[in-house]
C-alpha cells in the first residue's frame, strides 16, 4: 500500500502562473478533484494556479505523462507554462537537453534554450469547431458571442478551448466580471479560457486572461499561443510575436505546418511535503 504522508512537491511557476508539481512516477499516487482543490487553497493548502502530476510515460513515444488540474478540482489536458516547468525538470533530472510530454492532448516536444528557457511545440492549433468544442456549428474566426467591451472572439483549442477577444485597450476591461459569465456561456459545452487581447505591433501583442477553473492568472501559455493564432488568422499580426501577459513576455510562433511553438522562462522556488490532511 502506497503512504501518501508526506508526499513531496516543488512550487513552480512560469511567468508567475504558479503550479504545486508532484512526481509520483515512484509513489503511484493518484489525485483526484478534491485533492486537487485541497492542494491549490491559497489560504488552507500549498496555493497555486494548477497542480501538476507527472506520472510514468504510458507509451515509449514520451518520457513522462502528465496530467494537470485547476484550482477548482477540474482536470485540463493542456498548460503551456507547466509544460515548459516540467520540461525544464526532467531535462535537469536526466542531463538532456531534449523531452517529450504526453498529456491527454498529445505529446509535446520540448527542447533547452539554455538556463531557464525553454521551448515547447505545443502541437498543431485546432480550429474546428467541434475540436473546440462549441455547442453548436459556427465558424471559429467570428464566434458572435459577446459581453460588454468583450465581442466577436475568435476560438482556438489548444487541447483546450480558448475565446480571444480583441480590444483596444486591455486595461480598460473588467475581466473579473466578464470573464466567469464568459467562461460559462453556453456555446462552450466545456467552458473556456477568456483572453483580452490588444495588438501593439505586427509582431507584439498584449494580453490578459480569465483561466476556465482558476480565474486571473498573470499569464497562460495555451492562452498566449491562441492569442497568437488568432490575431495572425485575424491578419491583426504576422505568425511570430511576443505575446506580453501581466507576468511577462512569451515568444510565440505559428509554424507553416500548423504547430505552434512558444518559448519562455521557467522558475523553481520552493520543494517541501504535503500533510495527509491535505490528502484525505
Ligand atoms: N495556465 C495554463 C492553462 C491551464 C488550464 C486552463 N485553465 C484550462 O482549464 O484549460 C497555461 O499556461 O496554458
Amino acid at each position: 500500500m502506497t503512504d501518501i504522508n508526506g508526499l513531496p512537491f516543488l512550487k513552480m511557476h512560469g511567468l508567475g502562473n504558479d503550479f504545486v508539481v508532484l512526481d509520483v512516477r515512484d509513489s503511484g499516487f493518484a489525485l483526484t478533484s478534491d485533492r486537487a482543490r485541497a492542494i491549490a487553497d491559497r489560504r488552507t493548502g500549498i496555493g497555486c494556479d494548477q497542480v501538476v502530476v507527472i506520472e510514468p510515460a504510458r507509451s515509449n513515444l514520451s518520457d513522462a505523462w502528465m496530467s494537470l488540474w485547476n484550482a477548482d478540482g477540474s482536470e485540463t489536458a493542456a498548460c503551456g507554462n507547466a509544460t515548459r516547468c516540467v520540461a525544464w525538470l526532467l531535462m535537469q533530472a536526466a542531463g538532456i537537453d531534449r523531452v517529450v510530454i504526453e498529456t491527454k492532448a498529445g505529446l509535446l516536444d520540448a527542447e533547452s534554450r539554455g538556463g531557464r528557457m525553454v521551448a515547447v511545440d505545443m502541437g498543431p492549433a485546432r480550429l474546428d469547431w467541434r475540436e473546440l468544442p462549441l455547442a453548436k456549428a459556427v465558424d471559429t474566426l467570428n464566434l458572435g458571442i459577446g459581453l460588454g467591451a468583450l465581442q466577436n472572439p475568435v476560438g482556438v483549442s489548444m487541447g483546450n478551448p480558448h475565446a480571444v477577444f480583441f480590444v483596444d485597450d486591455v486595461a480598460a476591461i473588467d475581466l473579473a466580471v466578464l470573464g466567469p459569465v464568459l467562461e460559462h456561456h453556453d456555446i462552450f459545452p466545456e467552458r473556456a479560457n477568456i483572453e483580452a487581447a490588444q495588438v501593439l505591433g505586427p509582431d507584439r501583442i498584449r494580453m490578459r486572461v480569465w483561466e476556465r477553473g482558476t480565474g486571473i492568472t498573470s499569464a497562460c501559455g495555451t492562452g498566449a499561443c491562441a492569442t497568437l493564432v488568432a490575431a495572425a488568422r485575424r491578419g491583426l499580426t504576422g505568425r511570430k510575436a511576443d505575446v506580453v501577459l501581466d507576468g511577462g513576455a512569451l515568444t510565440i510562433e505559428w509554424l507553416p505546418d500548423d504547430h505552434v511553438l512558444m518559448t519562455g522562462p521557467v522558475a523553481l522556488v520552493a520543494e517541501g511535503r504535503l500533510d495527509s490532511s491535505l490528502l484525505s
